[in-house]
């Protein structure tokens, strides 16, 4: 631990967190500022406060107190070799702890004070101490989704019906039938499920039965939290069956966008409300607490929103696990009973629990239409946290799956060369679909940016192996025919945004110009255009979300890292389409499956 990173004015125990690299520098500068803006001068409420904003730094809305040990950090090794244990440090009695927070002049109903930032609710599971914007937040979404979820739109079962039996002719049960008659007969809807489970197929079919019912005039948002997200919902919404008759003027935008965000905030908000009647969110599972609170205030309150997306997929990289906690929440209302005479066949058979979820406008989609079979079960078997099934599966690899020793990485640096040869010599060509489809052919993921297993590291030696199988050393920096790149912000002028990945082409005039897919017509940028770009020869997998890849390389970090969990694993299988290969130890696998993310907020308790 480095002086730089300790924090000057800590003392006591928020000192000793900070020293063990639990609490941040900015944790405990916080807290401290508040506790003397407050004038709290209890050791417990300022390492609670400094909890509390690790706790939201870290992904949760609020720090569960009676879980305040459970801590999900890095092995922390001294000189020494030791680890850091935990237990060790000096945590608060609990006790003493809820009775210091109970008057504290920090927390709302507490005494007087002139600021009070945190709050303190209690709940059948214990009490929870949050930031009060979050817990502003949360509140918000709560009331509008219950508000929405009580009030049923009118629908004329016989029209929903015959629209029904026009886009579902197939007499057998399904769910997709149910999740259009859901979103048609509720004011939210919300469509779950892992890759090509047919949500965007869904979603299709949702818009046309709304067309259909309420006429061609409907106005209809789509968004997704990131640009290439949104890119990819347009692209798969335009590409739908003529049949469905939806408009190819249909634009998808990113939810910033949609909301109008400037300099002010957002335009769209509670006072002047977003002017769709539907709109459709991609990706849910990465929009945060405080996206979905603005999306949420913006909504007409008539307008109908269908959130789509994976609750096993990581979360947001901001506070909350929203699609998640929607989906876990106990659901207290009841159903539009228009949905049970007009699809009710198609649920007889369904489990309690989806039928619960039913009635809270959830439909999970099961069926995989475009997964392989192998690579499927793994995925569900890490979703299901089955770590012998995930290991069996592993061990008995095939076409689809390869488990490989941490050493064993002459695969991967074979698949790495291979890949950047074919693609530099239809780059160097001038095919652009052909560099652009092969740059897609595989992707090596990792879990930390930086280390030994980080994606620096694999950059380095990718560009290593790459330059002796070339016969010459590559330039990291250069611009050069064939180079995969990165955009690392959005920027709406050049229609490209922070995520997407492109490869360096030579057109046919000689000039070399970056390309990047979109769909039939690919963009290609002057290098002069390019405000944040960087190669990308691996990425971390929390930057892979929302894309897919022919053959993806997971590289798994060391079975103690933090970042190593269930949501983790699960993201980075699904993000291949034809072979998954696993690069790390039994250890780490099963260590992964294990592990949960663990977000506290309190949305998920009702
Ligand atoms: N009911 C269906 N009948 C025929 N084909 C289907 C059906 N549902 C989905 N598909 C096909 O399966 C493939 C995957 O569907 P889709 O892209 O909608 O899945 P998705 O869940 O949106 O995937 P992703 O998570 O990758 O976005 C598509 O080619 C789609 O046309």
């Amino acid at each position: 631990m480095t002086e730089a990173r300790v924090a000057q004015r800590g003392k006591g125990a928020v000192r000793a967190f900070n020293e063990a690299g639990v609490l941040g520098a900015a944790d405990v500068h916080i807290a401290v500022r508040l506790a003397q803006m407050a004038g709290e001068e209890s050791p417990d409420a300022v390492l609670a406060t400094a909890l509390a904003v690790r706790a939201v730094r870290s992904g949760s809305v609020c720090l569960e107190l009676s879980g305040i040990r459970d801590i999900g950090v890095d092995a922390v090794v001294a000189e020494d070799g030791t680890e850091l244990d935990l237990d060790t440090l000096p945590w608060p009695e609990p006790g003493a702890l809820l009775d210091a927070l109970r008057v504290s002049p920090l927390v709302v109903g507490g005494p007087a004070g002139p600021l009070r930032p945190l709050r303190l609710v209690d709940t059948d599971d214990g009490p929870l101490l949050y930031l009060a914007k979050y817990h502003r937040q949360e509140e918000t979404v709560r009331r509008i989704l219950d508000a929405r979820a009580g009030d049923h739109p009118d629908v004329d079962a016989d029209a929903l019906r015959g629209v029904l039996a026009e886009l579902f002719p197939a007499p057998e049960p399904d769910r997709q039938r149910v999740a259009v008659a859901v979103a048609v007969t509720h004011r939210t809807a919300v469509i779950a499920g892992g890759p090509g489970t047919g949500k965007t197929h869904t979603v299709a079919r949702i818009l046309a039965a709304l067309r259909r019912l309420h006429g061609d005039g409907l106005r209809i948002g789509l968004a997704a939290p990131t640009g290439k997200a949104a890119a990819r919902l347009q692209e798969s919404v335009r590409a739908q069956d003529e049949s469905l008759g939806l408009p190819q003027t249909l634009a998808a935008a990113t939810l910033h966008r949609l909301l109008g965000w400037g300099h002010n905030g957002p335009r769209y908000n509670a006072t002047n409300h977003l002017p769709y009647d539907v709109v459709v969110v991609d990706e849910t599972s990465m929009v945060s607490l405080t996206l979905m609170c603005q999306l949420l205030d913006a909504l007409r309150p008539h307008a109908r929103l269908i959130l789509v997306g994976d609750p096993n997929q990581l979360a947001s990289v901001d506070a909350g696990a929203v699609l998640a906690d929607i989906v876990d929440r106990p659901v207290t209302v009841a159903a539009n009973p228009v949905l049970d005479r007009v699809v009710g066949a198609d649920f007889d058979e369904w489990s309690d629990e989806d039928r619960d979820r039913l009635r809270g406008g959830i439909v999970r989609l099961t069926r995989g239409w475009r997964f392989d079979r192998d690579i499927g079960a793994l995925a569900d078997a890490v979703r299901d946290a089955d770590e012998d099934r995930v290991v069996e599966l592993l061990r008995a690899g095939g076409d689809q799956i390869e488990f490989l020793a941490p050493d064993d990485v002459d695969g991967l640096r074979r698949e790495i060369v291979d890949t950047a040869i074919a693609v530099a010599g239809a780059a160097e060509a001038g095919d652009v679909s052909t560099a652009l489809e092969l740059s897609d052919r595989h992707r090596l993921l990792c879990a930390h940016r930086d280390g030994p297993y980080g994606v620096s590291w694999w950059e380095r030696a990718s560009l290593e192996w790459i330059g002796e199988a070339v016969g010459h050393r590559l330039d990291p920096d250069a611009f050069s025919a064939g180079r995969p790149l990165l955009v690392t912000a959005n920027d709406y002028d050049a229609r490209i945004y922070n995520g997407d990945t492109g490869v360096v082409v030579r057109r046919g005039d000689g000039e070399l110009v970056a390309a990047f897919a979109r769909g039939a017509e690919p963009l290609l940028l002057h290098p002069s255009r390019l405000s944040s770009t960087q190669s990308v020869y691996a990425m971390t997998i929390h930057r892979s979300q929302g894309s897919q890849y022919g053959t993806v390389s997971v590289v798994l970090p060391d079975e103690r890292s933090s970042l190593l969990t269930r949501e983790l694993l699960y993201t980075a299988i699904t993000r291949a389409k034809d072979k998954v290969r696993i690069i790390g130890t039994e250890d780490a696998v099963r260590e992964g499956v294990r592990r949960k993310v663990r977000r506290a907020s309190g949305l998920r308790r009702g």
